[in-house]
């Protein structure tokens, strides 16, 4: 049996995991801190762990791209897709009006996880411009504390799974800015992940460019560009040693055994840039796998 460890029951990550892996047993490993999640398969403990790594309405989650790059290094053995759909969880006894209705002026704080408050912006600005956000570790944890905290007037934003577990309400649902709000999740780990297959498989990179070499990066994008090699993503961050340098993170649309990719890298090696290889890896679509 698979170990995975993963953010708390009932948070996106969570459900997301539990989709890739249905149909086996797992003995899952909850985290409060993604720091954990990682820590649980650097040390042994785990055979994988989940990491969210991109959002639809958010963008990168650079925290997690960071403990990535500079904090561990695991290999990316898989990648996909599944919709995070918020939710308005408290009590609703305790937010009804004289008239019985929901009363949004009730709620004086919002709690969790900061990606998951952006993905609500405008929903929190047209019907509770009053109340202050609290961020915490995770959406399941949000909703935990809700539960802890009766009649503070306290609500948080997660998933249904998490108010069913901490048995609280749903005040509104489906209450993201847009309706298709995914986020991209890495199955990180030693072991390649064969329990399903996909045509589409990606090779992730991470490229620090030379010192004082003008065009350096249009040189390297050149060296997939001529070979027609598709990149999905290229997204800079800083390297942390020095103000002003970066590594670029690309997401290569082929494997890294296909012809022309070792060749491209190694022209760009022989540029003088650093690669280092993050994963090779299936990648499922959501309608692959919903
Ligand atoms: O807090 C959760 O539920 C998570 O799984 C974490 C996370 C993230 O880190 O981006 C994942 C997806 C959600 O859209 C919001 C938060």
């Amino acid at each position: 049996m698979k170990t995975i460890a993963v953010l708390p029951a009932g948070s996106v990550s969570d459900e997301a995991a539990r989709h890739l892996f249905r149909g086996e047993e797992i003995d899952w490993k909850h985290h409060r801190l993604i720091s954990d999640v990682f820590l649980s398969t650097v040390n042994g403990i785990s055979d994988y762990s989940i990491i969210p790594i991109e959002n639809t309405i958010e963008g990168s989650v650079s925290l997690h791209m960071d403990w990535l790059v500079h904090e561990v290094d695991i290999p990316i053995q898989a990648e996909w897709v599944y919709p995070s759909i918020q939710n308005l969880i408290g009590r609703q006894s305790e937010l009804l009006n004289g008239s019985g209705e929901l009363d949004y002026s009730r709620i004086k704080k919002v709690i969790s996880h900061p990606v998951a408050i952006a993905q609500c912006l405008q929903f929190l600005r047209t019907h509770l411009p009053h109340a202050e956000t609290e961020h915490v570790s995770s959406t399941a944890e949000g909703v935990r504390i809700v539960r802890n905290n009766p009649n503070a007037g306290w609500a948080a934003i997660g998933t249904m799974t998490a108010a069913a577990n901490e048995s609280l309400d749903v005040l509104a649902r489906g209450i993201t800015d847009h309706d298709n709000n995914y986020t991209r999740f890495l199955l990180v780990g030693s072991e390649p992940y064969t329990a399903r297959q996909s045509d589409t498989m990606k090779t992730s990179i991470l490229i620090t460019l030379p010192e004082d070499f003008p065009g350096a990066l249009h040189q390297v994008l050149s060296a997939f560009a001529w070979r027609k090699i598709n990149l999905s993503r290229i997204e800079s961050r800083p390297t942390k040693k020095k103000l002003g340098n970066y590594y670029f993170f690309i997401d290569i649309d082929m494997a890294l055994d296909t012809v022309l990719l070792p060749a491209a890298l190694q022209e760009i090696e022989a540029l003088g840039c650093q690669v280092r290889i993050l994963g090779s890896y299936p990648s499922f679509s959501e309608d692959k796998i919903l």
